[in-house]
């Protein structure tokens, strides 16, 4: 007998596909789902406000502007105008920046057929109310389930349909604990899935937006560290400490401790820490590096989601009272013109903590940050 990691044995059950998807948004991350949700055999639409990379995708199956030089499954349906999108339409993913996606919701409302859920793909907190993106748009569309779908996922990896892994996270109503299948989850989990795309289901929204959320800080902050000169060890101890940051903040809100150990915590946080394919770390870098902000990616305006989000989620943090001095000192960096070296010393110089079963335990710290081998130029 077959035992998985839950002591069960697991009954495979059938969920039914979505048939039509739409998917919001004709950037590089829009592109890649209807891609994935086309190789799923679902019927695609692509919904953009850019008539020139709509007709790209419609005629020449490309997105030159967001996904140069990848070829696009045929069938997608690209489409300028919104009420044709989204008419018997059965489920929507979201898929612009977080800033937009209160504009999008009050654009969606009147054409969205009733009970279709909607999938949020951005990874951020509303700027100006900190608020979940998912409260943003519980708000606007009453009626709809409203979830998010997250994980480690670089756009044109995935379009290219390199092996990628994601979670799609729903609440759960009564209905769905008693037939967890029915679930908008699982049908949406279902209707994406093919050889390279892997969802997983979740009934945690809440843990999966802060994880998305989040890793783009902490990115910045392991770019910042790695434009600065310092090594591999002080990133995997940024990773580690700032996964502490997300899962604490996730509990904060209501979510769970072990979704933010998943693919939209800890395997988003890993890939995005990792790469400079992330615009959010390459940011950190350049940063790091001592280049000003007005020159970073030469002078492009580029979607740098935890440069926004900073802000949002310090203000978040101190609300609900957590302590989340990574994210701080990228805020404070950012937005205070804080020196990153000093910044970073007096992280590390902070007073010395318990591991997560022994909080209670806080000791003085000897080091003075000024002394602190590699920050602010000490590194040989
Ligand atoms: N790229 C990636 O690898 C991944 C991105 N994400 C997340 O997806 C979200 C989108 O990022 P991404 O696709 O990379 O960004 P891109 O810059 O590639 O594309 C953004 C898209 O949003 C559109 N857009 C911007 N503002 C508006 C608006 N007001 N109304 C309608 N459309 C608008 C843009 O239109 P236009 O072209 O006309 O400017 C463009 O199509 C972000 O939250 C990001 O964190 C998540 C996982 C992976
Ligand atoms: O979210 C992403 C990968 O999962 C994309 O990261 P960046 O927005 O930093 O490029």
């Amino acid at each position: 007998m077959r035992i998985d990691n839950r002591g069960v044995t697991p009954v495979p059950a059938r969920a039914e596909p979505y048939r039509t998807i739409t998917v919001i948004g004709a950037g590089s991350w829009g592109t890649a789902l209807a891609a994935v949700a086309r190789r799923a055999g679902r019927e695609v639409r692509l919904w953009g406000r850019d008539p020139d990379v709509i007709d790209a995708v419609a005629r020449q199956r490309m997105n030159p502007r967001h996904l140069p030089d990848i070829a696009l499954p045929e069938g997608i349906v690209a489409i300028s105008d919104l009420a044709t999108a989204l008419d018997g339409t059965e489920a929507v993913l979201l898929v612009t920046p977080s800033r937009t996606v209160r504009e999008i919701c009050a654009q969606l409302a009147p054409h969205l057929p009733q009970g279709v859920p909607v999938a949020l793909c951005a990874k951020g907190i509303e700027a100006e109310t900190g608020l979940l993106l998912g409260e943003v748009a519980g708000s606007l569309l009453p009626g709809h389930p409203v979830g998010a779908l997250s994980g480690p996922t670089f756009a044109a990896e995935t379009a290219r349909g390199y092996p990628t892994a994601v979670t799609v996270a729903f609440p759960f109503s009564y209905a769905d604990r008693l037939s967890p299948v029915q679930s908008p989850a699982a049908r949406l989990a279902i209707s994406l899935s093919s050889e390279a795309f892997r969802p997983y289901v979740s009934d945690d929204p809440v843990g999966v937006e802060i994880g998305g959320a989040v890793k783009n800080v902490i990115a910045i902050a392991c770019g910042m560290m790695t434009g600065a000169g310092f090594a591999e060890n002080t990133r995997a101890a940024l990773i580690a400490r700032g996964m502490d940051e997300m899962k604490t903040l996730a509990a904060a809100l209501g979510g769970r401790r072990e979704t933010v150990t998943g693919l939209s915590g800890a395997g988003d946080l890993t890939l995005t820490c990792s790469s400079r394919t992330s615009r959010n770390m390459s940011l950190g870098v350049q940063l790091g590096q001592g280049i000003p902000r007005d020159r970073c990616f030469d002078g492009r305006d580029v979607v740098v989601e935890g440069e926004i989000n900073a802000r949002s989620v310090n203000d978040l943090a101190a609300r609900v009272g957590v302590d989340m001095p990574i994210c701080e000192a990228v805020f404070r960096v950012l937005t205070q013109g804080a020196d990153i070296g000093e910044t970073f010393a007096r992280l590390w110089a902070r007073p010395i903590e318990g591991e997560p079963n022994m909080l209670d335990l806080v000791l003085d710290h000897p080091a003075d940050p000024a002394s602190i081998r590699g920050f602010g130029g000490h590194a040989e």
